[in-house]
Order: C-alpha cells, then sequence, then structure tokens
C-alpha cells in the first residue's frame, strides 16, 4: 500500500492507493496536524509515500523526517516542462504550482479534449488545456477564504459569520452582503472563460 500526500496552503489531503489499484480518502488536516495524523499510518504496511506540495517548505521537510524515522521510501513528485501527454505553458516550468501540474495531467489522462480547469481551493486557478494537450497558461486570483479575508482585515465595520451558504442575492444585511458578494466574485470570474 502507498499513502499518497498532498500538501495544499490550507490543508494537506491523505489517500491510501491499494496493490489493487482501489483508492481511498482518508481525511484533509490542518498543515499543523500532519505528524500526529501519519504517525499511527506509516504503522500499517505502507511501502511508499508519494508526495507533492505547494506549502512551505517546512511541511515538505516534515514528511521527509517523518518517513525516514518509519524508514520508508518517499518520493516528492514536482512540476515538469513536458509529460504525460501534457506541455507545461511556463517558460519557467517549474514555477506552475504542481497541484496544478497533477490536475492537468490527470485531466489530460482522462478526456483528451480542450478544458478548463477551475480549481477552487486557498486560491482560485483557472488552466486551459488544449486538445493536443498544450498547456495555454492560466490564472491566479483569491479563493473565497482569502477574498473575504482581505476586506475583513481592510475595513472597520464589515463582519461575517460562520454560516456559508450558495446564495447570491442582494442582501440587506453587512455578512451575506460580503459572503455573496465573494461568491458572486468567483462565479463572475468563472463565467469571463
Ligand atoms: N463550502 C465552503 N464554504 C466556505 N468556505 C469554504 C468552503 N469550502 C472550502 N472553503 C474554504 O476554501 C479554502 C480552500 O479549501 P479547500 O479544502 O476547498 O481547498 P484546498 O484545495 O484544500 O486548498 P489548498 O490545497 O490550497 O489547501 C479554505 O479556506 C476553506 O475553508
Ligand atoms: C496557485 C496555488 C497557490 C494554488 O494552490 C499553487 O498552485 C501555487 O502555489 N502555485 C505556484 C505559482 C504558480 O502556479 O504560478
Amino acid at each position: 500500500m502507498q499513502l499518497l500526500i498532498e500538501a495544499g496552503n490550507t490543508y494537506v489531503k491523505v489517500a491510501q492507493l491499494f496493490e489493487s489499484g482501489k483508492f481511498e480518502l482518508l481525511g484533509r488536516y490542518p498543515r499543523r496536524k500532519l505528524e500526529m495524523v501519519l504517525e499511527p499510518l506509516l504503522e500499517k504496511g505502507i511501502h511508499r509515500i508519494v508526495f507533492a506540495s505547494v506549502g512551505p517548505v517546512e511541511v515538505d521537510n516534515s514528511i521527509q523526517r517523518i518517513a525516514q524515522l518509519a524508514n520508508i521510501p518517499v518520493m516528492q513528485v514536482k512540476t515538469l516542462r513536458k509529460d504525460f501527454g501534457v506541455k507545461n505553458a511556463y517558460s519557467e516550468y517549474q514555477y506552475l504550482g504542481v497541484d496544478r501540474w497533477l490536475t492537468l495531467v490527470a485531466i489530460r489522462q482522462k478526456f483528451k479534449k480542450p478544458t478548463v480547469i477551475i480549481d477552487i481551493g486557498t486560491a482560485l486557478t483557472f488552466d486551459v488545456l488544449a486538445e493536443d494537450g498544450k498547456h495555454l497558461g492560466g490564472w491566479i486570483a483569491p479563493g473565497y477564504q482569502l477574498m473575504m479575508q482581505s476586506v475583513l482585515e481592510n475595513t472597520c465595520k464589515v463582519f461575517s459569520d460562520r454560516e456559508h451558504g450558495e446564495c447570491i442575492t442582494f442582501s440587506d444585511n453587512t455578512a451575506d452582503g460580503l459572503k455573496n458578494g465573494c461568491r458572486a466574485a468567483l462565479i463572475g470570474l468563472s463565467n469571463t472563460v
């Protein structure tokens, strides 16, 4: 069994890949919980850890260290210039986030059609893939939480609450106004492509 880890800017996602090809998502965890989550898992017959990270280097080091202590080989996946039928649009190819690269590769494997990938995580990313596997570039914008946070941190009287729905109606109160406004911005951006 292999352990697959994707370290993002908000969460670290952990999954198991069995010999049969079956895949099971174990969960997503805040970065600070990584060691606590990984250590018990490594006692379960893991023969390799494969990870990709767009987080701080401390997370990469922490995964390497935990694997080393448990004597398990570890492989860090990096962004490539060209492989798996995808050609990276970046002239300095290594600067394209590995999460974006892996999504391009996965989409190419599955569809082989012109595709716009919209990924709403900490950041909102767009990546355009042509039919022949050529990556035509993309956009990076703030995700929902980041968008709200930037307004909250730079105003005195705007506030929010913990409820999150799917509404984009015009609002008659501050919290809904902010949440609906940020959702509408994400939708508007997505509709521009
Ligand atoms: N339904 C939702 N309502 C409000 N905020 C959400 C919702 N889903 C996710 N978020 C927020 O969006 C951000 C990204 O979360 P998400 O888990 O979707 O992305 P991610 O792919 O894990 O991001 P990263 O890979 O950068 O860690 C977080 O700040 C999260 O709290
Ligand atoms: C844009 C994010 C934060 C999305 O997770 C990540 O892919 C990243 O850190 N990318 C590096 C910069 C780039 O892709 O151009």
